[in-house]
C-alpha cells in the first residue's frame, strides 16, 4: 500500500516538474510505459497477501487513471503554448527583452569627430596606403637615410624599400606630388611602430593635415588649430604652441591644451606640469616643397599631426592604450 502512495506522489511531483513537451515522452515511458514503475508494482501484486490483491489492484489502478489523465492536461497545456516550454500562465504583455544596439569603437568616434572638424574648415580627406615605399615615409618628409626613426626599433620594415608607414604623412606628398596648390588636406588612418607598453601599441591610428597656399604664416597655424582644440575640447580650453622640432617643419610647435583633469594645476595624468600635449605641427620645411616640385618662394604652409588613441585616452581618462584593442565589451559598451 505504501509503495502504490509513494509511487503516486513521486510520479505526481516529477509531472508538476515537467515544463517541456520534449521531458513528456520520457515521463511517460518511467511511469505508464510497458516496462514502467507502475508495470513492476502490478506485478510485485502477485507477492501480497491473496485477500489484499482485490484492494491493492483497484488501488494501483485508480492511480494509474489518475496519472494518465494529469499527463494528458499538461500534454495539452504544454502543446496549447507551442510546446516552448512556457508555463500555462504565460504573460504575452510582458515587454520584450530589447537587443543593445551595437555601437561604434571609440577609436573610430574620436576619429570621425576629428575629420568632421577639419572637413567643417573646408579640409578635403585623402586614404592612402598603409603599406609605404620608403621614399614616401622618409625622403619625402626630408628624414634622411641614417635619421633614428628608421631603425628597426621603430620601424616594421617588409622589404628594404617596403615598409608600414610610421605615419600618416606619406599620403601628403603624395598629394603634393599630384596636385597644385592651394591645398587643404587631412590624410586620417593606421600607422605602425615596433613600439608596446601602456601608452604604445605597435598598430594605432593618427590624422595628419597640411594646408597650403600663397602667404600662409604661422598665424594661420594657430588659427587652424585653436579653433580645432576649441571645437575638440572644451570651447575655452586654455592652449599654448611650444617650439619643438620636426624634420619636416620649420619652425615647428608642439600644442597643449590646460590639463583636461585638473584644469591647469597639476595631476597624475599632466605629470603635474597642468599641460597636455594634443598634436605637433610646423610650416613646412622648404625642402619637402622642393621634393614634390613646388617653389618655396610662391608657395608656404602648415601641416600637423596627432595621435587618435591618445587624444581618446585623455578625453575619457583612458590609463592604458591596450584596452581599445582587447575587445571587451564591458569596456567598448561605456562609449
Ligand atoms: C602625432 N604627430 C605629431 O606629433 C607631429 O606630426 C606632425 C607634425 C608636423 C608636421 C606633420 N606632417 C607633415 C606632413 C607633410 Cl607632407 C609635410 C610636413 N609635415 C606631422
Amino acid at each position: 500500500h505504501e509503495e502504490l502512495l509513494r509511487l503516486k506522489a513521486a510520479a505526481g511531483e516529477e509531472l508538476a516538474a515537467i515544463s517541456r513537451i520534449s521531458e513528456l515522452e520520457p515521463f511517460r515511458v518511467k511511469y505508464l510505459g510497458r516496462k514502467g514503475e507502475f508495470t513492476l508494482v502490478m506485478r510485485q501484486l502477485g507477492q501480497a497477501p491473496p485477500e489484499d490483491r482485490p484492494r491493492l489492484g483497484q488501488l494501483a489502478n485508480e492511480i494509474k487513471q489518475e496519472l494518465e489523465s494529469a499527463f494528458g492536461e499538461r500534454e495539452a497545456q504544454l502543446s496549447a503554448v507551442g510546446g516552448g516550454g512556457a508555463p500555462a500562465t504565460f504573460d504575452l504583455t510582458l515587454p520584450g527583452r530589447a537587443v543593445p544596439f551595437g555601437k561604434l569603437h571609440p577609436v573610430t568616434q574620436v576619429m570621425d569627430t576629428v575629420c568632421a572638424i577639419f572637413e567643417g574648415l573646408g579640409f578635403a580627406v585623402a586614404e592612402g596606403p598603409d603599406v609605404e615605399v620608403d621614399f614616401y615615409n622618409f625622403e619625402a618628409l626630408n628624414i634622411p637615410p641614417h635619421h633614428p626613426a628608421r631603425a628597426m626599433h621603430d620601424t616594421f620594415y617588409i622589404s628594404d624599400s617596403l615598409l608600414l608607414r610610421t605615419h600618416t604623412s606619406p599620403m601628403q606628398a603624395r598629394i603634393m606630388e599630384k596636385e597644385q596648390p592651394p591645398l587643404r588636406m587631412i590624410a586620417p588612418g593606421k600607422v605602425y611602430r615596433c613600439d608596446s607598453d601602456i601608452t604604445h601599441t605597435p598598430m594605432f591610428h593618427q590624422v595628419e593635415g597640411f594646408l597650403v597656399d600663397r602667404r600662409i604664416s604661422f598665424a594661420d597655424l594657430k588659427g587652424v588649430l585653436s579653433v580645432f582644440i576649441s571645437k575638440m575640447f572644451a570651447e575655452n580650453t586654455p592652449i599654448r604652441f611650444r617650439p619643438s622640432f620636426f624634420p619636416f617643419t620649420e619652425p615647428s610647435a608642439e600644442v597643449d591644451i590646460a590639463c583636461v583633469i585638473c584644469s591647469g594645476r597639476g595631476c597624475r595624468v599632466c605629470k603635474h606640469t597642468g599641460w597636455l600635449e594634443i598634436l605637433g605641427a610646423g610650416m613646412i620645411d622648404p625642402e619637402v616643397f622642393k621634393k614634390v616640385g613646388y617653389d618655396p618662394e610662391e608657395y608656404s604652409g602648415f601641416a600637423f599631426g596627432l595621435g587618435i588613441e591618445r587624444i581618446a585616452m585623455l578625453k575619457y581618462g583612458i590609463t592604458d592604450i591596450r584596452l581599445f584593442y582587447e575587445n571587451d565589451l564591458r569596456f567598448l559598451s561605456q562609449f
